[in-house]
This record gives structure tokens, sequence and C-alpha cells, in this order.
């Protein structure tokens, strides 16, 4: 993803690229960005420094590791700039980090920055509504090999707004793949089955599965660019909001 924004920011004559970080000891520490993304010299050197480069930035796009964001996050607590966070699969403790940073900056954080997955999110909720208890609900994903979380945070997501629709708790309606003796499908869980494979770019689906008939609910993305462009698209909309925690619902003026 690091590229695809690079690539993004740079084609984008409404962004100037402040500053392109890596971790320290990163061996494309000194690299011209635009080099690194094929885009040809641009002029903006990769640095291993948050702190040291915070003035050469308004906002920070942070798709890493949870790690790596949540210090991130806190380094601009600490300096006022406001942060948009694609990172996935942070765990409680993490997310209640990120909470606290945000007491300080706007904090924009989505598990999917694309305009088709916020749309199924939103044609998802309305689904669950019309369909009930009386479906049985699996959620697919599919991604490249090199994904190191799973399920996907988009998956998780979807998974969580049909839950609340349902009024169902996710921590104990979840049911994470399936092997062996499993018996029948108990009522009211919400199944996930996750795919690693090749390069695909991310694919969610939402099943409806009832007698008789069946609803499927699918995004496919077949860019990473689609990501890169939401994303810049959260980081025109954040400056000046206050404080707090916002996802791209809010940017595209459907929360
Ligand atoms: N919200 C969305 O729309 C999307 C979210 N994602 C999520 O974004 C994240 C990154 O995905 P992707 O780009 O494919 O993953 P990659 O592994 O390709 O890239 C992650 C990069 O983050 C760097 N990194 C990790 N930790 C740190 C740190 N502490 N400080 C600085 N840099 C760090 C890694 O550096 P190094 O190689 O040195 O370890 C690597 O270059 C994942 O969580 C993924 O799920 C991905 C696509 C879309
Ligand atoms: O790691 C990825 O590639 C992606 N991760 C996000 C997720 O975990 O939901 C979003 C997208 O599907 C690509």
């Amino acid at each position: 993803m690091g590229r695809a924004l690079i690539e993004a920011v740079v084609q984008d004559d409404a962004f100037a690229l402040g500053a392109v970080f890596a971790r320290s000891g990163s061996p494309l520490l000194g690299r011209d960005a635009g080099e690194l993304a094929g885009l040809g010299h641009c002029g903006v050197a990769v640095t291993g420094d948050l702190e040291s480069g915070i003035a050469d930035f308004d906002v920070l796009i942070d798709f890493t590791l949870p790690e790596g964001t949540l210090r991130h996050a806190q380094t601009c607590a600490r300096h006022g700039r406001p942060i948009v966070i694609g990172t996935t699969g942070f765990s409680a403790g993490q997310r209640m980090q990120l909470d606290e940073a945000s007491r300080h900056i706007p904090l924009l954080l989505a598990p999917n920055m694309s305009v088709g997955v916020n749309l199924c999110l939103m044609l998802l909720e309305t689904a669950a509504r019309v369909l009930g208890d009386s479906v049985d609900i699996e959620v697919i994903e599919a991604h490249h090999r090199h994904k190191v979380d799973a399920p996907s945070g988009t998956a998780l997501e979807m998974g969580r707004v049909v839950a609340d629709a349902l009024g169902r708790n996710l921590e104990t309606c979840a049911v994470y793949g399936r092997e062996g003796r499993t018996g029948p499908r108990p009522n009211g869980i919400i199944g996930f089955e996750t795919i690693r494979a090749g390069d695909i770019v991310g694919e969610h689906t939402v099943m409806f599965a009832g007698a008789g008939e069946r609803v499927e609910i699918a995004h496919k993305a077949s860019s990473r660019m689609t990501f890169a462009h939401g994303a810049l698209r959260a980081a025109a909309w954040i400056p000046g909001r206050p404080a707090g925690v916002y996802d791209m619902r809010d940017v595209l003026g459907l929360a």
C-alpha cells in the first residue's frame, strides 16, 4: 500500500507528498519515494523518524502493522497531527489505545477505504434488518498470499454491522472456520471463512441463506489504487475536524 499511496499522492495536484516514512533500519531509508513507486524522481527521500519529520506533513496516512500504527498515532497525538489509518488486525487493547490518542486529534480508522465496501456496509445493515434471524449468515473473504491477519478487517466490520443490526454480540456469535465433525449449524451464529491465495486484491461476500432463497452482497477490489484514493479522500476531509474517531462512512456522508 505504501507504493500505491505514493503514486496516488504524486499524481493528484490537490496533494503534496510531504514525507515518506519506513521502519528504522529499513533498506528503503534514503531512497527517493517516487523512484520506489516506479514514478521517477520526486525529491522526497524515505526517512525513519516520524518525530523529527513531523513538521513536513499536515496529515499522516498509515498502512503498516498495529504496533507501528499505535506508535505513530501517539506521536501524531503529541504533535496535533490528524491521522488516517488503514491498518487492520488491532486487538481490543490496541483499539483502546487508539481511542486514547483520538482524545487529542481527529483519527480516522477504516479497515477498507473503498467507496464500494462502505456502500456494502449500508446494504448489509438493511439486509440484516429485513432478513432477520430467519437466515444463516456467512462472511467469506479472499486476499493475496502476503496478508498477515485473518479474517480481514473488512470481514470483521461486515460481521459487526450485521450483528449490531440483529442485536447480537459478534464476540459471542462469531464462528471462525470449520473442521471435522462440526454437527449441524447452530442458529444465531455468524460464520467467517478465509481464503489466502496468489495476488487476490480483496474480495468479500456476505451470504444470507434461507430456505428456498439466498441473498449475497459481494465486493471485489481489482486494484489497490482504490484503497489509496479512498485514503486521500479521507486525508482531504480530516483536517480541522474535532478530536475523535471517524471512519469512511463519515467521509462519504453515509454515517
Ligand atoms: N483500509 C484499507 O483500505 C486497506 C488496509 N490494508 C491494511 O494495511 C496494512 C498494510 O498492508 P500492506 O501494505 O499490504 O502490507 P505490507 O506488509 O506490504 O506493508 C506494510 C508496511 O508497513 C511497514 N511497517 C510495519 N511496521 C512498521 C513500523 N513500526 N514502522 C514503520 N513501518 C512499518 C512494513 O515495513 P517492513 O517491510 O520493513 O516490515 C511494510 O513496508 C494491513 O494491515 C492491511 O490489512 C491494506 C489494504 C487496504
Ligand atoms: O491486506 C489487504 O490487502 C487488505 N486489507 C484490508 C482488510 O483487512 O480488510 C482491506 C482490503 O481488503 C485489502
